[in-house]
């Protein structure tokens, strides 16, 4: 079998600041997980370089797990059988989180994220929402500086998005810490992000702040019509047929045209 190589991340470049708050966007494909398996040091770029911290992600494996968390959205790092404290009990011990500091932010995460009612719940267990939260704060336990969240949102319903969204928004702000977000959900962006990069088969093609985002392209939706089986009566004007019960079908009122 023949082998083809792809570049699913091609040039791309940026630079994150302390403290912002970036989401990183773009269709199905596009690069966006790669990227994020990169900054985390998961993959390693066949070609550039990527810093995080002034650390080679892949590199300086231990050292750069100390100042990073991440959640993967469609997966999960806390244990699937274990009641979801014991979890976090497990992580502050992997990161050798002091007792006190690991006491007062799982307290400080349950409150906020309202987690109380499903400490003792087994993983398994959990619904969607709940999973999410408790893998936020599995991610954010041991006090990283920088947040990778790919996709946190999917699947959630609105109640469940708002809360992940104001803690994001509440940790970003009072903490300061760097997040990166991929997200297919414009209102992530739009609540939280203060600057995006677009990118589309490997290549960044925006990169800037998202409300000039949203003013240069939000005003504008795509509608496809895909109708393989179109009357060409239907865009020549109201058509009268007959119809099998020897009524008289008027086309105009029961086709919807287009264009309009
Ligand atoms: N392990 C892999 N082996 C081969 N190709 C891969 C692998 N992981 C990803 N790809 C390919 O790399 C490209 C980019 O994938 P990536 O997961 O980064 O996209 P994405 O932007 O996160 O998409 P989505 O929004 O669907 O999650 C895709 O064409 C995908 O098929």
């Amino acid at each position: 079998m023949q082998k083809e190589t792809i570049n699913v991340v091609d040039h791309v470049t940026f630079t994150v600041r302390k403290g912002d708050f970036v989401g990183y966007i773009g269709p199905n494909g596009a690069g966006k997980s790669t990227t994020i398996k990169m900054l985390s040091g998961v993959l390693v770029p066949t070609s550039g370089t990527v810093h995080v911290k002034g650390l080679e992600p892949y590199k300086n494996r231990k050292q750069h797990a100390g100042n990073i968390g991440v959640v993967f959205g469609q997966r999960t790092q806390l244990w699937w059988d274990l009641p979801l404290i014991e979890s976090f009990k497990l992580l502050g011990k992997i990161y050798n989180v002091p007792k006190e500091r690991f006491q007062h932010n799982l307290e400080m995460f349950t409150e906020i994220l309202d987690m109380s009612s499903f400490l003792s719940t087994p993983v398994r267990q959990l619904s969607l929402g709940q999973r999410m939260r408790g893998d936020i704060a599995a991610a954010l336990l041991h006090e990283p500086e920088i947040l990778f969240l790919d996709e946190p949102t999917i699947g959630l319903d609105i109640l469940a998005k708002e809360k992940i969204q104001s803690f994001l928004q509440k940790i970003n702000k009072e903490k300061e810490i760097t997040i990166i977000l991929t997200t297919h959900n414009m209102d992530d962006i739009e609540k939280l992000c203060r600057r995006v990069i677009f990118i589309d088969k490997g290549q960044i093609l925006f990169d800037g702040s998202t409300v000039v985002m949203t003013a240069e392209f939000g005003g504008f939706r795509y509608l496809v019509v895909d109708a393989p089986n179109w009357d060409e009566a239907a865009w020549n004007g109201p058509s009268v047929e007959r119809r099998e019960d020897n009524q008289l079908f008027d086309g105009s009122k029961t086709t919807s045209r287009w264009p309009p």
